[in-house]
């Protein structure tokens, strides 16, 4: 009896021990994904850096979270608009922002990467990082598209290497895609799960294959409405139209590719195409390319794709 109760105490304190474990987080990338994590991370209570590479890019980055915030105020305080500045300041002063990612790693619970979708520049940053952060410190990556083996393969913590696949817009969406690499130990995957639904969201558990969940579906789906565009079976408004109303999507897969960034999705494309080249629904698309080499991105850059196909 009595080890049974020691067991139970212990298996209590050591959920507490995980939960409480991941408090201060590093966000890398402050972008649109990486914004909305350190937003949600911050509302939820944790201590939040944000990193990037310029503080041009921190300031845009804080903006936009003060901006999300205050959507989300104007709806919970529409009785008492005046508790809603408190209720940013509040959630404000939980994140602080730098560009020097070694020397904030060395305080961390959890860093979560969300930078440009490329192996190498991942693989890069986290074998920089895993010589500069504690040994508890668990990694994890937002990756849309690569194998979180291949990221992990750059450190010396495959133990402690997980991927936390959030979805844009990050406040509004609920699910965490929560990845299980062959290297990832029980432990921080639990730990990752936990953290999931610290931030309120509902995570679901990932194998380390491609796309995982959504985007093994996903993305298929866009490109083949891109295709059918492209074989002249349909226009972009009645494509969209038609997901919308026909199949009950908030938003239609062009809508979408605004949303998402025209750089980030030929990034994701490129990548399944050098590793199936012969699969004709992920050949390069000359008007992708020619869109990113302008600098015209979508949403981002206030370009929307819907309007050049
Ligand atoms: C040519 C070759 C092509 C190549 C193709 C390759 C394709 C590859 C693509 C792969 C993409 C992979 C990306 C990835 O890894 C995974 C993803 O994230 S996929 C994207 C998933 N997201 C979606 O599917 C979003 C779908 N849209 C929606 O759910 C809604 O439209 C949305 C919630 C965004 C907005 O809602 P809507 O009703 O449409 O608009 P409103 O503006 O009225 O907002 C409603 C409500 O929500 C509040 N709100 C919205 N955004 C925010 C925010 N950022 N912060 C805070 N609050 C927000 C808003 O205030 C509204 O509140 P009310 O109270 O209702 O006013
Ligand atoms: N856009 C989307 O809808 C989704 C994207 N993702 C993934 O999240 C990641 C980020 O995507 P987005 O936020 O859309 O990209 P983004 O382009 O909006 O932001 C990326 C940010 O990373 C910064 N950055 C690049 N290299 C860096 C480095 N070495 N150190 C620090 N900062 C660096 C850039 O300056 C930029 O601000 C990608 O891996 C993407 O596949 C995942 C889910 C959805």
């Amino acid at each position: 009896m009595a080890f049974v109760t020691r067991q139970f105490i212990r298996s209590l304190s050591s959920s507490a021990a995980l939960h409480a474990a991941i408090k201060h987080v590093t966000i890398i990338g402050g972008g649109l994904m990486g914004a909305g994590i350190a937003q949600v991370a911050a509302s939820t209570g944790h201590s939040v850096v944000l990193v990037d590479t310029s503080e041009d890019i921190l300031k845009k980055s804080a903006k936009g979270i003060e901006s999300s915030l205050k959507r989300v105020a104007k709806k919970k305080f529409a009785e008492k608009p005046e508790d809603g500045e408190a209720f940013i300041q509040k959630i404000l002063k939980n994140i602080s922002t730098s560009t020097d990612a070694a020397s904030v790693v060395q305080g961390t619970d959890l860093v979560v990467e969300a930078i440009v979708e490329n192996l190498k520049v991942k693989q890069d940053l986290f074998g920089a990082l895993d010589k500069a952060a504690p040994e508890h410190t668990i990694f994890a990556s937002n990756t849309s598209s690569l194998p979180i083996a291949d990221i992990a393969s750059s450190t010396a913590r495959l133990d402690r290497f997980g991927g936390l696949h959030f979805f844009n817009p990050v406040p509004m969406m609920k699910l965490v895609e929560v990845i299980k690499a062959p290297g990832t130990s029980q432990q921080t995957f639990d730990s990752l799960l936990e953290f999931s639904k610290a931030l309120g969201k509902h995570p679901v558990s990932c194998k380390d294959t491609p796309g995982f969940i959504v985007n093994r579906l996903l993305v298929p789906y866009m490109l083949e409405a891109v295709r059918l565009h492209e074989r002249g079976h349909g226009s972009k408004e009645d494509i969209d139209v038609a997901m919308k109303l026909g199949a009950g999507y908030p938003m239609g897969p062009f809508e979408l590719l605004d949303y998402v960034g025209l750089d980030t999705s030929k990034f994701i494309i490129d990548g399944w195409h050098e590793k199936d080249p012969d699969n004709p629904l992920f050949a390069p698309s000359p008007l992708l390319n020619k869109l990113v080499a302008e600098g015209k991105l979508g949403k981002k850059t206030d370009v929307a794709v819907s309007s050049f196909i």
